[in-house]
């Protein structure tokens, strides 16, 4: 069965590389609502796609050490762990900002990958199989509490989200990890073989994760009535069926009203690799 091959034969640097891999081809995947692509910079004014194709060759090294203290530190308790890899991860977001001149290109793939890099590491190091569902209860143990040690006692926000946490109640890309990636689970994954070709595979996923996915990045833009009207747009594309010339017109949309779907983006990556393994 090709998912126990893969299991069995998957080295541990292989993650790190699948995960730069999937930031590469969410970023040159097109049509993509609101996002930096192959055809236009979305709604983004300071980016285009070579500053993201530098900002993951920035980001890349820095995959392989996540993996890497994953294994050294797989005895630790997991959530232990996220204290241990934090201070790789905010200097692999300033190699980010090195490379970008300071421009935002990849803080949340950072943050979710790292994370999904860490846990591999872990699973391997203590010969644990690893599987999606494996890997997603990893990184849930390992940030476990997290909402409510940074959100809920957050007395001074100082990001969008923890912001959008005081003002709404949105856990955003920590409340992601900490569920496990549910989102992904609940509203991707039964449905990623739904498409056969690969392309119209990830954008439909994308669709569903616009469709469900409660992104900060889009409420930090357009407030709760951007999140709303990306929403609404997605599932009525899903209800009706697409094809790329909607998700273009979807894009000028989004475009117009200034909104980036940026969260969405980022678990798009997150779900291309962890759809290389079994379940
Ligand atoms: C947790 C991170 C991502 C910072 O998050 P931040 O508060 O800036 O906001 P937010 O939760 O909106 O996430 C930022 C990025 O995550 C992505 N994102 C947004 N929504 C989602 C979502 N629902 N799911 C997944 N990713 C998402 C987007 O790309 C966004 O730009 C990370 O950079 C980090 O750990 N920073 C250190 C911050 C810290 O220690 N603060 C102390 C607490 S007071
Ligand atoms: N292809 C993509 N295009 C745009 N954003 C993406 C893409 N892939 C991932 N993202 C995510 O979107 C986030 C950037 O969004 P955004 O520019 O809205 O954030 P910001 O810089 O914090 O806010 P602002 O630009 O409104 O000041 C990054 O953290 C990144 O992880």
């Amino acid at each position: 069965m090709a998912g126990t091959a893969l299991t069995e034969s998957l080295s541990p640097p292989s993650v790190a590389t699948l995960a730069a891999d999937a930031l590469r081809s969410e970023v040159w995947l097109t049509p993509k609502p609101g996002l930096v692509d192959s055809a236009n910079n979305g709604s983004h004014d300071d980016m285009d796609l070579p500053l993201f194709l530098r900002s993951i060759d920035a980001i890349a090294p820095w995959l392989h050490q996540f993996q890497a203290q994953g294994q050294q530190d797989f005895l630790q308790p997991a959530p232990a762990m996220l204290m241990r890899i934090r201070p790789a991860g905010l200097a692999c977001e300033q190699a980010m900002f090195g490379a970008t001149q300071g421009i935002n290109a990849h803080k949340g793939g950072i943050f979710s990958l790292g994370l999904l890099c860490t846990a591999a590491g872990r699973l391997s190091a203590g010969h644990r199989p690893l599987t999606r569902q494996g890997l997603c209860a990893e990184v849930a143990a390992m940030t476990q509490g997290l909402v409510e040690r940074e959100l809920q006692h957050c007395r001074q926000p100082a990001t969008a989200g923890e912001r959008l946490f005081q003002a709404h109640g949105m856990t955003g890309a920590r409340g992601e990890v900490e569920s496990g990636f549910l989102t992904l689970r609940r509203h991707v994954f039964p449905h990623w073989y739904s498409e056969t070709h690969p392309e119209r595979r990830s954008l439909n996923a994308l669709l569903r994760l616009m469709a469900y996915n409660p992104d900060t990045n889009l409420v930090a833009r357009g407030g709760l009535s951007g999140l709303h009207f990306v929403q609404d747009y997605a599932r009525r594309l899903l209800t009706s069926g697409w094809q790329k010339e909607d998700l273009q017109q979807m894009d000028q949309a989004l475009i117009a009203r200034h909104l980036s779907p940026g969260g969405s983006a980022d678990l798009l990556a997150v779900a291309t690799v962890l759809m290389a393994f079994p379940q």
